[in-house]
């Protein structure tokens, strides 16, 4: 018997995070979750967009965004003031004290700037799990308050990496796997791992890593949701008790009926 404390981990998109209605629904619901908990945000959407009206031409290349130090400007604007401090501040009016955070903040988490191979992809951060200091992060959660994570972290040389946010929540659910029993949930618009992308009807409920490779070969899985997945199945392959995708309007269903998808080794 697992006798470690349960804890949450929850990623919210960038597709969600750029409708306030939905926004504001996932965060009361998210509220409510009983129990320790952090909180990783995206932003994507909301960082294209605005660089776009900054004449800034944004670029992804296997889901990962090309940062150049403009780029980077307007992503730490965007990620680690805009959103953050956003959803901390709808957090407490629904009475979930929390506190907004980039990686630079306690050095919670390290990163190294992505070598330069075929690819620059300029100041991206990647991750390991000693890259999380789950000693002090874990001081912060037995104070009960919240950790709101955004995708901004450092290397410890005074810069700031700009960070994928589903490897930014697979990363801290492992790390953190040691000292609580960790649930970890992707929250999208979505209401699953589809098997048809265009019906919302097509869940699949469960998925184990052969059934990836196989889907991933179909090409029923691809674009944002093979990063994820990949980062999904690492976590449930390293310590992390389960691993949920699904939709943000549901999330009041986590435990208590069928949420999206369930990922096995
Ligand atoms: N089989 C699939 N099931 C669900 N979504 C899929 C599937 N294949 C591709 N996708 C795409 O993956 C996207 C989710 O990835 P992404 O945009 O990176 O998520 P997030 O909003 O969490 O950052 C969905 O919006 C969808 O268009
Ligand atoms: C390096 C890198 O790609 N970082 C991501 C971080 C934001 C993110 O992950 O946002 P979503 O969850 O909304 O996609 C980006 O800038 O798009």
């Amino acid at each position: 018997m697992d006798n470690k404390k349960p804890l949450f981990v929850i990623k919210i998109g960038g597709n969600v995070i750029d409708n306030s209605e939905n926004l504001h629904y996932f965060l009361k619901d998210f509220s409510t979750l009983p129990g320790d908990k952090i909180l990783i945000h995206g932003g994507g959407k909301i960082a294209t967009d605005l660089s776009h009206t900054m004449g800034i031409e944004p670029k992804m290349v296997d889901g990962r965004r090309i940062t150049d130090i403009d780029t980077l400007r307007v992503v730490t604007m965007v990620y680690a003031g805009l959103i953050n401090k956003n959803i901390v501040a709808q957090l407490q009016r629904y009475q979930c004290n929390a506190i907004g955070l980039t990686g630079a903040d306690g050095n919670l988490i390290r990163a190294t700037k992505r070598p330069v191979k075929d690819i620059d992809y300029g100041f991206v951060g990647d991750l390991s799990p000693s890259s999380v200091d789950r000693n002090k992060l874990d001081e912060i959660l037995q104070t009960g308050v919240v950790p709101v994570f955004s995708a901004i972290t450092h290397d410890g040389e005074g810069q700031l990496l700009n960070t994928n946010a589903d490897t930014i929540a697979s990363t801290l659910a492992i790390a953190l796997s040691s000292l609580y029993q960790v649930s970890l949930v992707y929250c999208f618009e979505k209401k699953g791992v589809l098997l048809d992308v265009a019906d919302d009807n097509s869940v699949l409920r469960e998925i184990s890593s052969s059934d990836f490779d196989r889907l991933k070969a179909e090409n029923i899985i691809a674009g944002g949701m093979l990063p994820k997945l990949q980062n999904a199945f690492q976590a449930i392959n390293s310590g992390v008790s389960e691993v949920y995708i699904g939709k943000s309007e549901e999330l009041e269903m986590l435990g208590k009926e069928q949420f999206g998808t369930r990922l096995f080794a």
